[in-house]
């Protein structure tokens, strides 16, 4: 390592030594919950952990830190025992133990709580916490009387007989670290926990941290968020190629010491305050109203996804006509970044998969550069001049058992280098994928390695260097830096911004609210299927717009004006 800050300590030594020695980082305060010694795994062509050591002290909030492919899900994949090391050890409690499968490590008291939620929404969160461990408490009054306490015991304000489709995204989550806690998870492993959540989820969710700490748990969670890293946990981790790199003190070290040793530059800013906002509209849309009927005509755009056994009765609930889209109307000019803030789950993928042809609108107009493109099809709104960073780039953005070349044709076949008079071009496609990956620096030891074992950053990276590659007119991107380190959020934001010069329309979607405010020339809010209101991005802060978007705040809010639909509700 060519820097050193004198926050930093190296790492522990891989091999197994007392604590205390002097070079070492961790405090001998507390014993350790888990050590990680030596730890080695490779897979073709990549060495993903290289001899990693890592102790983890017992009741403490342990963040793992790293740029996108350093390592760190392989680690946590290894420490849950959905991955098995090539070398090294494992302790729990101080014990040497050997994971065949999740089984091993939820009897060890491990649990981990996943990026994507896996919770049943038709379901109770009763019934979710107790699916498969219904052993344990039954499914009655003992298992009711066990979630209470639970939920009372680190405040997590969790209720029983709530349906999780009613539950917002930061109660989901509550519902799957109850579910962890509830298999007797001593030790929780969250990745990117706050990657969905607005600030006073962050804090709320730090806040039931601090509980299950308080209480001799202890967390590991991984985040690419350095500011939040620095506010929760005790100790810091630092992964870099595969290998630990150091450890960090949170209450000494800045965010900017941890970017640079992370992945080696500054921490980037979102904010542009330079305006391109051109008069010429590029994307009209007129009063777009969708019901949950409508929404139901969605097709997956690229996966031929199974068909979901239950849609009898998900088609037979359809009945209600609940508006998911509720009178939608907004302009987005040559030039313009328009952000969209709101929580997940009001409506935000509905105006997507109504933009790109995925759902039916009961009403409405879509206008691309002056064309109805309202009943057009997805090829052909593409090959007209929609890009699209989709939400949830395994359903919509990949095929993830495809070699990364094939990758590069999705979404557009009949467009070069992938098709050349009519035909498909692999000579095309590959070369340009090859040009991509260095572009964009896509971690990959080839272009034939399927897009599933690349890290979820640099899968990230791939689509947007495709979809920023033809040249569209407008650009739906949706969280385009989730889960991307400091270093590549740099990249993209200069990618969007530099288009945005040449005259690129952009439709943004985050959860990152210094994104979306640094990003946006114009920022609205939707809550409920509608756009409530609009924020000047230059004086709105985060904790305003996040607010608004709970719909925690009524009327007129600091920083934005009534939206164009009347009311700021
Ligand atoms: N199943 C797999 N097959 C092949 N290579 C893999 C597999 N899983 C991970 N890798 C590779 O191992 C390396 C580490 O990946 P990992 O997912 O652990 O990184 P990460 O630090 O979690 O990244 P990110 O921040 O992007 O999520 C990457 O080069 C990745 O491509």
């Amino acid at each position: 390592m060519s820097q050193r800050h004198d926050n930093f300590a190296p790492p522990c030594p891989s091999a197994p030594t007392p604590f205390g020695q002097g070079e070492c980082a961790i405090n001998a305060s507390s014993p350790p919950a888990v050590e990680l010694h030596g730890i080695t795994k490779r897979f073709p062509g990549v060495v993903a952990n290289k001899d990693i050591a890592i102790t983890v002290r017992k009741g403490t909030v342990h963040a793992l830190i790293g740029e996108n492919g350093a390592g760190k899900s392989t680690l946590m994949k290894i420490l849950y025992g959905m991955q098995k090391p090539d070398e090294g050890t494992i302790a729990v409690d101080g014990e040497q133990v050997t994971f065949a499968s999740p089984g091993d490590a939820i009897a060890r008291g491990i649990g981990m709580v996943h990026q994507h939620f896996m919770l049943a929404d038709n379901l109770t969160v009763l019934e979710n916490v107790v699916l498969g461990g219904e052993k344990l408490y039954g499914i009655g009054a003992k298992a009711r009387r066990k979630i209470q306490e639970i939920s009372d015991a680190y405040g997590l304000g969790v209720r029983p007989d709530a349906l999780v489709e009613d539950l917002g995204v930061a109660d989901r989550q509550r519902v799957e670290i109850l579910k962890v806690l509830y298999r007797g998870a001593k030790i929780l492993i969250l990745d990117e926990p706050t990657a969905v959540l607005v600030p006073q989820e962050v804090d709320a969710l730090f806040d039931n941290l601090r509980e299950l700490k308080s209480e001799g748990l202890t967390v590991i969670f991984i985040s690419h968020k350095l500011g939040e890293v620095l506010k929760v946990a005790d100790d810091i981790t630092v992964i870099r190629r595969g290998t630990t790199v150091g450890t960090a003190d949170p209450k000494t070290a800045t965010t900017k010491q941890l970017a640079e040793l992370m992945v080696g530059t500054e921490l980037p800013s979102p904010e542009t305050r330079e305006s391109t906002v051109t008069d010429v509209p590029m994307l009209q849309v007129q009063g777009l109203t969708l019901t949950e009927a409508g929404a139901a005509a969605a097709a997956p755009l690229t996966t031929a996804a199974p068909p979901d056994p239950s849609g009898t009765v998900a088609l037979q609930e359809i009945t209600t006509g609940r508006k998911l889209l509720d009178d939608i109307s907004l302009t987005i000019h040559k030039g313009e970044i328009l952000g969209i803030a709101g929580v997940e789950g009001n409506g935000q993928t509905e105006l997507i998969e109504a933009l790109m042809g995925l759902n039916s609108p009961d009403a409405g107009v879509i206008t691309l550069d002056g064309q109805n493109i309202s009943k057009v099809s997805v090829r052909k709104r593409r090959e007209g001049g929609i890009g699209y960073i989709p939400e949830d780039r395994h359903r919509h953005g990949l095929l993830l058992e495809a070699p990364l070349w094939e990758n590069r044709i999705l979404g557009h076949v009949t467009e070069a280098p992938n098709s050349k008079r009519g035909i498909l071009d692999p000579k095309g496609a590959r070369k340009d994928t090859e040009r991509i990956v260095r572009e964009y620096d896509v971690r990959t030891p080839g272009i034939d390695v399927t897009a599933a074992s690349l890290s979820g950053g640099n899968q990230q990276k791939l689509i947007v260097g495709r979809e920023m590659s033809h040249a569209p007119k407008f650009l739906i991107a949706a969280h385009p830096t989730r889960g991307v380190d400091v270093g590549a959020q740099a990249q993209i934001w200069d990618a969007i911004r530099d288009a945005r010069r040449e005259g690129l329309a952009v439709l943004l979607i985050s959860a990152d609210l210094d994104e979306l405010i640094g990003l946006s020339d114009t920022l609205k809010v939707m809550y409920r299927g509608r756009l409530v209101a609009d924020a000047d991005p230059a004086t709105i802060t985060p904790e305003q717009l996040g607010s608004a978007m709970t719909g925690a705040a009524t009327g007129q809010l600091e920083g934005t004006e009534q939206s164009e639909d009347g009311d700021a509700r």
